[in-house]
């Protein structure tokens, strides 16, 4: 499994809920320790460093060790910083869940895509399975409020409406569990991982507490390596922005027509026009800033790779338009859906 190693570190340095924050802080200086009595630092160096938002326990932290599983996982306070650190070199790779089968697209993801210029190299699915987690000891009649992130506060709206208590988005799930704890808060309950609870040694009031059964996250993987990653056996996918000033359903025609002609399937075709905040902002890497301003831009992602000739024939056919292509990456396809156990 993935992120076994992350559960024995857990048995062996469960934290005593009172002491938290520092046991945390142990049981990261032991894992270093451990990596350089094995084979001496370069074991620790070389590993790949993975940024991602939210602190242990984090979903997001789930999908690094999927994607990577000899990686050391980055905590980052927000997916700008996640992205920030791979920027400044200060780690290999970033996580960003950008759509889950519950909520559809992560929009607010999808613009620190356009807006920096890190490709995608991987792709991840996860089951994503809620549990309603308290202080030891504290009954669900006595919560008053369920604090997580708000993409889990939205998976599982029946059940905060049924609990009938109030709730409030915080950085991440594994991040509500800690706010619980270091704040002894015991008319709040976090909406986080089973796996959170045992981390954080928290009551697991109630599984499942997601609207749907089926809920799958899906996270892409970024890098400053521009390289495209080999093909593996289930084959390539390309993630491309196409922005436009012109009217939309001639630009998805054009689109669907040069895709259709060459057999390309599409995986992905979502039509974003600018939201009240104004203008969607898309970076063009050729150029760097400042950032392009579109009414509307189209994600789409398919089959096949940035290598392959109908690819390029296809993006130069629709490139015979106004419209402002750019590649977010190609990379394997994976079709697996990840679970956390
Ligand atoms: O808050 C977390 O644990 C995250 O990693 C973000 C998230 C939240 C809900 C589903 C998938 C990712």
């Amino acid at each position: 499994m993935a992120y076994a190693s992350s559960f024995d570190l857990v048995k062996l340095y469960a934290p005593s809920r009172l002491n938290y924050r520092k046991q945390i802080k142990q049981r990261k200086q032991r894992f270093v320790v451990f990596s350089s009595q094995n084979g001496a630092v370069p074991t620790a160096v070389k590993k790949l460093k993975v940024a991602y938002q939210g602190v242990p326990g984090a979903y997001s932290e789930f999908a690094a060790k999927t994607a990577c599983p000899d990686c050391t996982p980055l905590p980052c306070r927000a997916f700008l910083d996640a992205i920030t650190a791979v920027e400044e070199g200060k780690a290999d790779l970033a996580v960003l869940p950008v759509e889950s089968t519950m909520e559809g697209t992560a929009l607010r993801n999808y613009d620190l895509l356009l807006r920096h210029d890190l490709p995608i190299v991987q792709e991840v699915s996860m089951y994503v399975h809620y549990c309603l987690l308290a202080m030891p000891g504290v009954q669900k009649g006595e919560l008053k409020k369920v604090i997580s992130h708000p993409l889990a506060l939205a998976h599982c709206g029946r059940a905060l409406a049924q609990l009938g208590v109030d709730h409030e988005a915080v950085e991440d799930t594994a991040g509500a569990v800690e706010l619980l704890l270091s704040n002894r808060m015991l008319d709040t309950a976090a909406i986080a991982s089973s796996q959170a609870a045992l981390l954080y040694g928290l009551d697991v009031l109630a599984q499942d507490v997601q609207d749907e059964s089926w809920n799958v996250t899906r996270f892409l993987i970024l890098s400053k390596d521009k390289s495209i990653p080999k093909k593996n056996k289930f084959g390539s996918k390309t993630s491309l922005v196409v922005a436009h000033h012109t009217g939309t359903l001639t630009v998805l025609l054009k689109l669907l027509s040069a895709f259709s002609a060459r057999n390309i399937n599409l995986t992905k075709l979502e039509v974003n026009p600018s939201r009240t905040d104004g203008p969607v902002l898309v970076l063009d890497p050729k150029e760097g800033g400042p950032l392009k301003e579109f009414p509307c831009v189209l994600y789409v992602d398919f089959e096949g790779s940035m290598d392959d000739q109908k690819i390029k024939d296809a993006l130069a056919e629709i490139s015979e338009f106004p419209v402002f292509i750019r590649t977010l990456g190609s990379y394997s396809c994976d079709p697996h859906i990840y679970g956390l156990q």
